[in-house]
């Protein structure tokens, strides 16, 4: 089989918040997330040794200008190789259903990528969530890896243990059936796996659009266990965990400035979750006629390396507490961060934490920096005793339409 893939996209953040953690709290407290030393909000796609700043608006033209490359490669690649992904999936026989996000892969480029980006090689073990008719799975067993697939759809699980589980056996492809989000094995499975817990596995997987966020929740602290996660996202969720550098040569006239403004408007708590577990990346953009049947939305691949819990910023208090004040701190995302913080603390408080956040009293809270909010945390902890409650779950997607206040 051919090695080329024709994206070829080896992305990776370059700043690490271990960097940042030996910042002075004064010099943090200044930074702002469109500062184009934030790197945690960079993507660099390394094309032919050529690195440029990607931008997620130009998905469409960028998948329509490979689309015939892909093709060509797809052709390559199955050439004498068995199943294509289309023939997997028309020989499943499976009418997909909607209500579980059924949209199989059928553009093998986009396999290859989403391997590549996690870089798999036959040491590894890989969760994959979702395995539907297995045009993943069997792009991952290539490497020679184990994999361990949940799938929910009992057909699905079915068909797959009849096709690629006979091929492969137990030791290379465990199929689970079950529905991810209630699997009780997650945090025990993988632990020690591979090299008496030396190296850790990682997660590779076309998921359903309508629990992204909350599988993502669920993974991304799961740094001791997970070295790489690589998903399929929707790109307008994709978008609200990271945007495109946006230094100040790019402001040069005014649609550039309206630009750099709408994707600021995308950063909210999910965001600053992301940021504080892991480090994220862009793989690539995915047309919608990559898939069986095609979704309405454009899709991307999207990686995170979660961090180790050593490496994690210090906060006083639990992460459900941190995450809690973080949603706080964005109730309404286009208010001034003093007005949100009116609903945690007292005024001299918010005075008093402005001043530490140097940033002026009318900033909003998509204006500041991970590191911001937790230093803002540990200030109204520490310094002012602030009590804040543990939510249990909060609704980063929310649309606010809540007006601007000046
Ligand atoms: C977008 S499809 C991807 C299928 C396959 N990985 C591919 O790329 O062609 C999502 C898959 O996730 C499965 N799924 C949906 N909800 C699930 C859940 N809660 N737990 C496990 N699998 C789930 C669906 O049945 C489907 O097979």
């Amino acid at each position: 089989m051919t090695s080329t893939s024709i994206s070829s996209l080896s992305s990776r953040l370059i700043s690490s918040l271990l960097s940042s953690s030996s910042t002075s709290s004064s010099e943090s407290s200044r930074r702002h997330f469109n500062n184009k030393n934030n790197n945690n909000r960079v993507f660099k796609i390394e094309n032919a040794g050529k690195k440029s700043a990607f931008r997620l608006s130009n998905n469409k033209r960028k998948a329509k200008k490979t689309k015939q490359e892909e093709k060509d490669e797809m052709k390559r690649a199955f050439d004498g190789e068995g199943l294509s992904p289309e023939e997997r999936v028309s020989g499943a026989k499976h009418k997909a259903r909607r209500w579980l996000g059924q949209h199989f892969l059928i553009d093998h480029s986009v396999l290859i990528d989403a391997v590549r980006s996690a870089d798999v090689t036959k040491e590894d073990v890989i969760l994959e969530i979702g395995p539907g008719t297995g045009n993943l799975t069997a792009e991952l067993l290539r490497t020679g890896c184990k994999v361990i697939a949940v799938e929910k759809d009992r057909n699905l699980a079915k068909t797959l243990r009849e096709t690629l589980g006979k091929e492969f056996g137990e030791d290379e492809l465990e199929i689970i059936e079950e529905d991810f989000m209630k699997w009780k094995d997650l945090d025990t499975k993988f632990v020690g796996l591979i090299d008496g817990g030396e190296k850790r596995a990682k997660v590779v997987a076309n998921i359903p659009y309508n629990i992204t966020t909350d599988i993502l929740k669920r993974l991304l602290p799961m740094g001791d266990t997970f070295e790489d996660l690589v998903f399929m996202f929707q790109e307008e969720v994709a978008r609200r965990l990271a945007t495109e550098e946006r230094g100040e040569k790019m402001i040069e006239n005014a649609n550039e400035v309206k630009k750099k403004k709408k994707s600021n408007s995308d950063f909210r708590a999910m965001s600053v979750r992301t940021a504080y577990y892991s480090e994220s990346r862009y793989i690539r953009p995915v047309a919608k006629d990559c898939f069986d049947p095609p979704p309405n939305v454009e899709s991307c691949l999207i990686g995170f390396k979660p961090k180790r819990k050593e490496h994690l910023l210090k906060i006083n208090g639990t992460e459900k507490q941190f995450f809690t004040f973080v949603q706080s701190c964005f109730a309404q995302k286009r208010k001034m961060l003093k007005n949100n913080l009116r609903g945690t603390c007292d005024a001299e408080t918010i005075d008093l934490a402005l001043e530490i956040l140097g940033r002026g009293d009318k900033v909003r809270p998509q204006e500041l920096f991970m590191e911001d909010y937790v230093e803002l945390f540990n200030f109204v902890r520490e310094e002012r005793k602030v009590e804040i409650e543990e939510k249990d779950d909060e609704d980063d997607d929310e649309d606010d339409d809540d007006d601007d206040d000046d």
